[in-house]
């Protein structure tokens, strides 16, 4: 019997010994997490998600948070009697869709995040990328290629945003004080207009800004997969100059594109790697960061 519960005993000893390279080598480390909002679907994952990011901070990291919640806000705008339009995977944006997306995003998301990550002893600090200016933006151009006459056209997205520039600043501060920022994906244009802006894309260029050394995707499928539908045939690791025949042979598509291409971006702008997981999956974070064999698809240069 005692036997017994000393084996049990040390094979969680040695999970903690085991654990001890990547608490070093991510010590003091900026670590961005970007909740996607189909990952956040399941509360119990949610919840489970919350706790291990307040457990990354206790170790000695520090993660940011970027939240997404697109399913939400389609739910909410259908409640309200407005059906959703996208474009290569953005939300036209009319000022009443804005709203909705502000009430949902800043009003509901982020404020369930933050009491989650309070709820756990950890110092959540909601931010939207208004606050001292921290994401500015501008309207964004969008050219899409008419697929019959091969003409550039531009589309207008309404109030959706381009990422111009990241002002640091307060996440810095947040950051030094031990607190855990959690962003809301919403930028401020130069007339103070609110914009709508792509939750990847976000934490894509927040990571690259304050120098993250791994940037997180959490999302409802186990990774990039060669055939979407079979999740045995998971792309462990991707360099990226594999990706443009990826993206060409149509093997990845939708919402995997901007959340490629802002790995992309990332890891070009010093994040040391990127990685897509999850999120609906119970302790993903950890098995990432904690173990050899990582999990999900990590991307490198
Ligand atoms: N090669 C691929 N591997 C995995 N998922 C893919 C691939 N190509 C497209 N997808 C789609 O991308 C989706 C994830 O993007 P998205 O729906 O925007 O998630 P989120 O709300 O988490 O940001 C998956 O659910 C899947 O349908
Ligand atoms: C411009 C644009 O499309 N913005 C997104 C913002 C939320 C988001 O990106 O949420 P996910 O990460 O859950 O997809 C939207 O309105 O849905």
């Amino acid at each position: 019997m005692i036997l017994i519960y000393l084996c049990g005993t040390m094979e969680k000893v040695n999970i903690l010994v085991e654990a001890l390279p990547y608490i070093k080598k991510f010590y003091n480390k900026k670590v961005m997490i970007k909740y996607g909002g189909h990952a956040m679907v399941d509360e119990e994952a949610m919840a489970s998600t919350v706790r291990d990011t307040v457990l990354l901070k206790y170790v000695g990291m520090q993660p940011i948070v970027v939240h997404g919640g697109g399913p939400e806000i389609t739910r909410s705008m259908k409640k309200l009697g407005k059906e959703p339009k996208f474009i290569k995977g953005l939300r036209v944006t009319d000022e009443e869709t804005m709203r909705i997306v502000k009430m949902v995003l800043v009003g509901n998301i982020n404020t369930d995040i933050v009491s989650q990550i309070c709820l756990h002893d950890g110092k959540g600090a909601g931010l939207s990328g208004k606050d001292n200016k921290l994401i500015e933006a501008c309207k964004k151009i969008h050219k899409i290629k008419d697929e019959e006459t091969g003409e550039i056209e531009e589309v207008d997205l309404g109030l959706v945003g381009e990422i111009k520039k990241i002002n640091p600043e307060i996440l810095k501060m947040y950051t030094e004080n031990d607190f855990i920022p959690v962003i809301s994906p919403i930028g401020i244009a130069e007339n103070g207009n609110t914009l709508n802006l792509n939750a990847d894309t976000v934490a894509g260029s927040i990571a690259g800004e304050v120098d993250a050394e791994k940037l997180i995707i959490l999302t409802d499928v186990p990774g990039v997969l060669r055939d979407p539908n079979d999740p045995s045939t998971l792309i462990q690791r991707m360099h990226i100059d594999e990706i443009p025949a990826l993206i060409e042979e149509g093997v990845i598509t939708g919402g995997m594109i901007p959340k490629i291409e802002t790995c992309v971006e990332a890891i070009n702008n010093g994040v040391k790697s990127a990685h897509i997981l999850d999120g609906r999956m119970k302790h993903t974070l950890l098995l990432e960061i904690f173990t050899k064999e990582g999990i999900g698809t990590m991307i490198y240069k």
